[in-house]
């Protein structure tokens, strides 16, 4: 089976800590960069949402009594520093990778632009977006589906540290199963927060299928882009 042509990758930013409580862990990046080489080898064209979460969430200081629009700017600020550290990763690794950003930061990272960026997705660069949607109250995973829309890719990726999608969080009820497949409707339904309810109606309304699954399994990104059996697929049907 050929690979999908163009996919959108949301790579959760507690990923980037790995095993530590904070920041970025080294050998973690390392992996994520050789997954996403392997990727584009195979001629893939590779846009990527990254969070914030290992360095600052607006909900979390929110609850410290910070005005939640302004906790939310440091999130999506946490973003774009995810963005340049994994635009260095691959750069260094031989992957040439490009920021863009919903935040305008002169001298740090090009603005958003649709068409520039599909024009770099097509020059065989990485583009990855920081800053999220550049709008309060909402989260990288409805700024993975948009951006995912906005560049017209085949597959939205969403590489987490579970297998896929469950019938309850399996962090906290150890008797959820995993599903192989499920659609919008019935994720919506069950209101499954793997992704937030935004996110999943974005998809649903414009007919994006979404793959959840584990990026620290190796090869794993590989497979996903391959159509292998690889966490849970989530479309219209
Ligand atoms: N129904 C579900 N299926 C799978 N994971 C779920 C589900 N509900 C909640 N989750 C949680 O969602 C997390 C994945 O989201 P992610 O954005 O990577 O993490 P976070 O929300 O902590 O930043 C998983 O680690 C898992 O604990
Ligand atoms: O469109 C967006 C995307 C993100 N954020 C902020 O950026 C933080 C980090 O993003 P997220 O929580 O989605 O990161 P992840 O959970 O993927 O690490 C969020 O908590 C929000 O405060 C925001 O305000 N608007």
């Amino acid at each position: 089976m050929a690979p999908v042509r163009r996919i959108l990758l949301k790579l959760s930013g507690e990923a980037l800590m790995g095993p530590d409580a904070f920041g970025y862990h080294a050998d973690t990046l390392a992996g994520f960069v050789a997954q996403i080489r392997e990727v584009t080898e195979l001629g893939v064209q590779v846009g990527i949402v990254v969070g914030g979460g290992n360095l600052f969430r607006g909900a979390t200081g929110a609850l410290s009594g910070m005005n939640r629009a302004t906790a939310d700017s440091m999130g999506m600020l946490a973003t774009v520093m995810n963005a340049l550290a994994l635009k260095d990763a691959l750069v260094q690794a031989g992957v040439p990778a490009r920021v863009q950003t919903a935040v305008a930061i002169a001298h740090v990272g090009e603005g958003f632009e649709r068409d520039a960026a599909v024009r770099e997705l097509e020059a065989g660069n990485v583009v990855i977006f920081g800053g999220g949607t550049g709008n309060p109250f909402f989260t990288t995973d409805t700024a993975a589906a948009l951006r995912a829309a906005e560049i017209g890719a085949g597959l939205l990726l969403k590489a987490t540290k579970v297998d896929g999608v469950y019938t309850a969080d399996p962090k906290k009820d150890p008797s959820a199963k995993r599903y192989e497949a499920l659609s919008f409707d019935e994720a919506i339904a069950r209101n499954l927060g793997v992704l937030d309810t935004a996110a999943f109606a974005l998809c649903r309304e414009q007919n994006l299928s979404l793959v959840v699954f584990n990026v620290f399994k190796p090869g794993a990104l590989k497979r996903v882009v391959m159509g292998e059996d690889e966490g849970t697929r989530v479309s219209n049907h």
